[in-house]
């Protein structure tokens, strides 16, 4: 396993021209300048979007920019998943146009997955589209949501129900800001992490269960490489299917279809999204379990490791979500075809594969331990 890598280059959909760098090193903020000069010559105008926990990361990374002649502010939206909305992304819009942006302006988004799906999503939209600089801050900013291009907000009714597939210019990723990651946000990350291994790297979740102790030590020796392994197999998948429509990206919604039910019911806030993964991804081994589709020992060796990283598999009692109430907000995902549920099941450790025949009554079944 390649796990030395500290740039890793995203080709989406294969086509080199559209590519992008992910800059995995410490200290990698202070390469904004540099990077804008180099990639976006024409800019003259950016907003960093950050929240309230960030703002000491992003203040000086507009300062910086000014000293490159880039007219630069920092725009603060409220930390948390209630920010991914269509009004937070007007906000963000006003900021644009006090600075007079015009289409070679760009966005900087500087924090965890809310600020980069909701920056990434303004930025896809603002004038039609201009330049996204992705710098995530948390643990599952860095291994997953600020590479591949998903950007958008939640609806009352669903997560993510609109956006724009919109890949950044680049991602600059500083695994040093970690350090000020909340326990709680940390573990959430991992929920992502693990997903990668029972989806497509059987490998990597060995070398995960080996390095659990490291991992939650937030070591940097095996911190790195952690972040760099989700990168590369997220930019290959990206690469294979960047806008969902072979399959092969719908890997990636391991556990989601009923993470996003989970969030939605819990209103966004009882549950963080990695949490919600983590007992999603519970439900489908035991679905897939049920079925006779993997053994049990997989289910058990995801179980452990999810529980060693501190992550919930079941929901928790103040989530009050009636199976009917779980089923009919699964019935919003946008996997659906024809209101058809369509699940990401693991067929084997390192391997999922996408089924539409899966009874209803078999997927209430899967929500609860028998
Ligand atoms: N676009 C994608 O491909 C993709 C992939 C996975 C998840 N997501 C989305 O990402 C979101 C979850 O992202 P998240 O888990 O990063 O949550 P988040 O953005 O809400 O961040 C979690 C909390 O950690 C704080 N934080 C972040 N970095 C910090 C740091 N270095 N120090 C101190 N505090 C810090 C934030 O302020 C926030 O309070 C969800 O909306 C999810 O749907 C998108
Ligand atoms: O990048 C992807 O593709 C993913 O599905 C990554 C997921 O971890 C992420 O939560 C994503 O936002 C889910 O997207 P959605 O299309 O199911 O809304
Ligand atoms: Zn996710």
């Amino acid at each position: 396993m390649s796990i030395a890598a500290r740039t890793v280059q995203v080709s989406p959909g294969g086509r080199p021209a559209s590519g992008y760098d992910i800059l995995l090193e410490p200290g990698s903020s202070a390469a904004l300048p540099r990077f804008l000069t180099e990639r976006l010559p024409d800019c003259r105008a950016a907003v960093v979007v950050t929240d309230e926990h960030l703002q000491t990361v992003a203040t000086p990374m507009a300062d910086a920019l000014r000293g490159v002649g880039v007219t630069a502010k920092v725009h603060v939206v409220a930390a948390g998943e209630r920010s991914k909305s269509l009004e937070s992304m007007h906000g963000i819009f006003e900021a644009l146009l006090d600075l007079k942006a015009d289409r070679r302006a760009c966005l900087v988004a500087v924090g965890g997955g809310v600020v980069g799906d909701l920056t990434g999503y303004a930025a896809a939209s603002y004038m039609r589209g201009i330049a996204l600089v992705q710098v995530p801050t948390s643990l599952l900013a860095m291994v997953d949501s600020s590479v591949g291009g998903k950007t958008g907000v939640n609806l009352p009714r669903g997560k993510n129900l609109v956006g724009a597939f919109h890949q950044p210019a680049g991602v600059l990723i500083d695994p040093d800001v970690l350090a000020t990651l909340p326990d709680r946000e940390y573990h959430g990350g991992l929920a992502e992490v693990v997903k990668y291994g029972v989806i497509s790297d059987a490998e990597f979740f060995a070398w995960l269960e080996k390095h659990a102790e490291a991992i939650l030590a937030r070591e940097a020796g095996v911190l790195v490489p952690l972040i760099a392994r989700c990168c590369e197999l997220k930019a290959a998948v990206v690469a294979a299917d960047e806008f969902e429509t072979t399959g092969v990206r719908a890997t990636l919604n391991y556990g989601h279809t009923f993470a996003h039910a989970f969030e939605n019911l819990a209103g966004y806030g009882v549950l963080s999204h990695g949490e919600a993964v983590s007992v999603g991804m519970t439900c489908a081994a035991r679905l897939a379990v049920a079925r006779g589709m993997i053994e049990q020992a997989v289910f058990d060796r995801q179980t452990a490791l999810l529980q060693r990283f501190q992550l919930p598999i079941e929901l928790p009692a103040a989530v009050d979500a009636s199976a009917d109430a779980v089923l009919a907000a699964m019935r919003s995902d946008k996997k659906n075809v024809a209101g058809a549920l369509r699940l990401v099941l693991p067929v084997r450790l390192g391997e999922v594969r996408i089924f539409a025949d899966v009874p209803e009554e078999q997927v209430a079944a899967a929500l609860v331990a028998s």
